[in-house]
């Protein structure tokens, strides 16, 4: 949860919204160079994989194993009571929050959107193999201007605890950063309802689309990003003052700068789109014809 949230004087400001945005970029960039320093160990995310997981009775992945685990504790302290925080175990496998809920502002409209398993399918089979691969080429690479030779492969180092920790921590940036696409949301349709509402009383999701896409957003995003990820990427010598680690063999830098490009590009700002859209689709839900015509005569805030 962002301490600033509750306090913020305006919740809704696009502009606070997208700071939050923007810092978890870096969240995201870090935490993908942490879990690249492991190798890809694929077998914690096939189902099954562990015979000791089967023996519990548990029949997910290491990971989906970490996860409820994980979220379980995190449940008990009412991680998700707040509204920008969703688990990736379902909520019937969680149990109830220790303490009572706070009583957090109501901003968002009452809804049920989660869309972390699309999160988890893609990072699981496009992401960690992506930034993995990059991460044992370099390895390879260095190896070799050391002039050892061997075996290349890195897929597995048996590192699976680590591995998952950090698969959780970049799973959990990510979702915050994808269901903050509500806040998005909302402001947008605060500001100016009544652009809104024809297209949601006749749902049509490719208009609502329209009206939350702000292509030069995206635009400076992704030039932002990549700056950012080629920057983390390099070692910074102090004594000879170098700020760039020219790369080894032609695999440069400490993570995959097109592969967290490619992220946000093909997943996370579609993604968060979708959570938008979907979020629109049902903001009127349950309200009066009063409501929403009182709603559609300008401004809600
Ligand atoms: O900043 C916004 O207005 C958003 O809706 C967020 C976001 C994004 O995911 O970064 C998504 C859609 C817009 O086209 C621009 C950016």
């Amino acid at each position: 949860m962002q301490s600033n949230y509750t306090i913020s004087e305006d919740p809704l400001s696009l502009d606070r919204i997208r700071s939050v945005l923007v810092r978890l970029e870096d969240t995201i960039i870090f935490g993908l160079i942490e879990r690249a320093q492991f190798a890809h160990n694929p077998k914690i995310y096939q189902r099954g994989a562990f015979k000791e997981l089967k023996e519990l009775g548990f029949e997910g992945s290491w990971l989906e194993w970490f996860l409820k685990e994980t979220e379980t504790f995190h449940s008990k302290a009412r991680r998700y009571t707040s509204p920008d925080e969703y688990p990736f175990t379902p909520a019937s496998d969680l149990p109830e929050p220790l303490l009572a809920p706070i009583s957090f502002p109501k901003i968002l409209f009452p809804n049920t959107i989660n869309v972390n398993p699309s999160i988890l399918s893609f990072y699981n089979r496009a992401i960690v193999p992506r930034i993995c691969r990059h991460a044992t080429l370099q390895l390879a690479a260095n190896k070799r201007a050391k002039g050892i030779t061997g075996d290349d492969e890195f897929e597995d180092d048996g590192n699976y605890g680590s591995a998952a920790t950090l698969d959780i921590e970049v799973l959990q940036a990510i979702s915050k950063r994808v269901h903050y696409g509500k806040f998005v949301s909302e402001s947008k349709f605060s500001s100016s309802p009544s652009s809104f509402i024809p297209h949601i009383r006749k749902p049509n999701p490719a208009a609502l689309d329209a009206l939350i896409t702000k292509p030069e957003v995206e635009q400076k995003l992704l030039q932002r990003l990549r700056k950012k990820a080629a920057t983390y990427a390099r070692d910074m010598n102090l004594e000879t003052e170098e700020t760039h680690s020219p790369g080894i063999n032609g695999v440069p830098g400490k993570i995959d700068v097109e592969g967290v490009v490619d992220l946000y590009e093909s997943y996370i700002i579609p993604l968060t789109k979708e959570v938008e859209v979907e979020y629109l689709l049902h903001r009127l839900d349950g309200l009066t014809e009063e409501q929403i015509e009182e709603l559609g005569k300008g401004k809600s805030r």
